[in-house]
């Protein structure tokens, strides 16, 4: 497999204020190396796609930038907090969609929302406000009682994502938002992170490439753990004239 990073060119919307930052970052299993030396900037209004096949090293990424795994080299930083040093401040700013999504299905929609306000120290007042926002946002008036364990893989998308956006954060980090979703389903998230893309910075996973037409304007490209691509969805697709022959071209043998 190519193991050269084909194009480096930098995406340039006009901003220019860094809200999340691979340095360096590498993970290694044993030998394996998940991640390797990865370092990008998403800027601030920026909705970036994280591509990449199956067993790329996105979700290892993902984590290691949100400071759920520990990089064993490297550091990120989210809203410039340090998220080795200055976790808490950073998770302040940052909302993440794992890729599994709520693991509590014996919770219902209000009981995790309310779990997490109390772990972020929210007051009752300002929990309520806020359930009641994400609520809206993500349409969850139908199962908001019900367990989520119960809810169709759709629902439980959009309770993971009600969870992301429970303290309103500037940036969002999306592992597969619309992964095992019908196609109204995936309709929806797609909108919801378009509108959400007007006010916050996000990276999203995804290996659907009209994912990325429908809702990015940057792309972060990583295979075998390593950076093989950074730039504009319209970069990614110049050379091979479109984006399934560029996804094919930066990951076969080369
Ligand atoms: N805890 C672990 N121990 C050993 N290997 C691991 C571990 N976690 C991940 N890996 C390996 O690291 C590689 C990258 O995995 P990762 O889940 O980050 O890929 P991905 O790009 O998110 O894939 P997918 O699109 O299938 O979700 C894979 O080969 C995976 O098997």
């Amino acid at each position: 497999m190519s193991q050269t990073v084909q194009n480096q060119s930098i995406a340039n919307t006009g901003a220019s204020e860094p809200m999340i930052e691979a340095i360096g970052l590498s993970k290694f299993y044993g030998s394996f190396a998940a991640a390797r030396d990865v370092s990008f900037a998403i800027n601030k209004g920026e909705v970036a796609a994280f591509l990449g096949p199956n067993g790329a090293g996105k979700s290892t990424t993902m984590k290691l930038l949100t400071g759920y795994l520990a990089p064993s080299e490297g550091y990120a930083r989210v809203a410039g907090y340090n998220m080795a040093t200055e976790r808490l401040k950073g998770a302040d700013s940052l909302g993440y969609l794992p890729e599994n999504g709520p693991l509590y299905p014996d919770m219902t929609p209000r009981s995790l929302l309310t779990f997490f306000g109390n772990l972020r120290g929210m007051t009752q007042a300002k929990l309520d406000e806020r359930i009641a926002a994400v609520i809206k946002t993500c349409n969850l008036e139908a199962v908001i009682g019900k367990p989520i364990g119960k809810l169709s893989k759709g629902y439980r998308q959009r309770v993971g994502m009600a969870q992301a956006l429970l303290h309103n954060p500037d940036v969002l980090i999306l592992d597969e938002p619309t992964a095992g979703l019908d196609p109204n389903q995936i309709r929806e998230v797609r909108k919801m992170i378009r509108e959400l893309g007007e006010t916050k910075t996000i990276l999203l996973s995804t290996h659907i490439l009209q994912e990325v037409e429908a809702m990015c304007n940057r792309v972060v490209f990583i295979n075998e753990g390593r950076l093989v691509f950074d730039g504009t969805p319209q970069e990614l697709a110049l050379e091979d004239h479109n984006l399934d022959n560029r996804f094919q071209a930066l990951t076969v043998a080369g």
